[in-house]
């Protein structure tokens, strides 16, 4: 039988990379403009690339919440073209570190530059090269899937055929073409969150930035998101995740930085940061905080 596995070890599928790496092509006849891959890098995003810009470069990143100091001191490269994964304990301060990243919080203390444009210098820039995905952001639930993506293209400054083009072909890449006509209120938890994934995409960004992408998503769905995300770093975008589920960012990140404090406690590739074990028990082994206690008597039952 024909095993899927590629040989850095992740799953793929074939047949429906096939149809998503062709399936632009009538709609939109320039390449580059394909939904599944970033836009046209512009003059500058060449240079970054060609001079090794990092698509995210954090350095000496702070903010405190009150008294509580949620990062502190963040420096981080992600390299242009990569897959990687952002993971650590809850309240390590993943979502307050992409929330900076992406514009959506400014920061105590730090620089923070996509594909080499200063996110807080220049935030329309910015913002024009990055498709984010926010975990617990509330959306316009009022409008229909399709009326919410179409809203973000218009919001990106995309003419209106172009915008309802490309809603479309997002709808149907997600499976979500039966559901584009109804309220976002009304959908499950796993349909929101693909179509706040098709808003990130819309404008075919070169930094995708998604805060936990496979919650509350079923497995095909997620293999699906997963052939869209590799489809797009294969040409040229790239992806930064921030996931709990260990198993998934050692499959599927080239890269990944584990968070804990706030703090940076390892980042590197994949193999690098695991160094032989499974990146879960040298997730635990790193963070520590396992508890070996079987719970409190009353909670046994026998
Ligand atoms: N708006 C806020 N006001 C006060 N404290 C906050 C705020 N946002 C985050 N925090 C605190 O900052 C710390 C980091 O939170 P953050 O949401 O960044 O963690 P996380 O790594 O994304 O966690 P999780 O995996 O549970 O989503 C936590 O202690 C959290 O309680």
């Amino acid at each position: 039988m024909h095993d899927p596995r590629h040989p850095d070890g992740r799953v793929r599928h074939p047949d429906r990379l096939h149809r998503l790496s062709g399936m632009f092509d009538d709609v939109i006849p320039d390449p580059a403009q394909r939904l599944v891959e970033p836009s046209r890098p512009s003059g500058r995003e060449l240079r970054a690339q060609a001079d090794s810009t990092p698509a995210l470069r954090i350095r000496g990143l702070w903010k405190r919440f009150g008294d509580k100091v949620a990062v502190a001191g963040i420096d981080l490269d992600v390299p242009a073209g990569s897959f990687y994964g952002l993971v650590g304990p809850n309240g390590a301060g993943k979502t307050t570190t992409l929330s900076m990243a992406t514009g959506l919080l400014r920061p105590d203390a730090g620089s923070l530059s996509i594909l080499g444009t200063d996110v807080w210098a220049d935030p329309t820039e910015a913002k024009r090269l990055v498709g984010v995905l926010s975990d617990g952001i509330a959306l316009f639930d009022r409008l229909s899937g399709e009326q919410l993506v179409t809203y973000h293209g218009l919001l990106n400054g995309m003419d209106r055929a172009t915008v309802a083009g490309r809603t479309r072909d997002l709808l149907e890449l997600l499976d979500m073409t039966d559901a584009g006509g109804k309220l976002v209120v009304d959908y499950s938890a796993g349909m929101t969150k693909k179509i706040a994934l098709a808003t990130a995409l819309i404008h075919a960004p070169r930094l995708l930035v998604l805060d936990e992408p496979f919650e509350s998503v079923d497995p095909v769905s997620a293999a699906n998101i997963r052939d869209i995300l590799h489809g797009y770093v294969e040409s040229g975008g790239t992806v930064i995740v921030s996931s709990h589920a260990m198993d998934l960012v050692q499959r599927m990140c080239e890269r990944v930085a584990i968070i804990a404090g706030g703090r940076v406690l390892a980042a590197g590739t994949v193999d690098e940061v695991r160094s032989g074990s499974p990146l879960e028990d040298r997730f635990v082994e790193l963070v520590g905080g396992r508890h070996h206690s079987r719970g409190p008597a009353w909670l046994r039952t026998s």
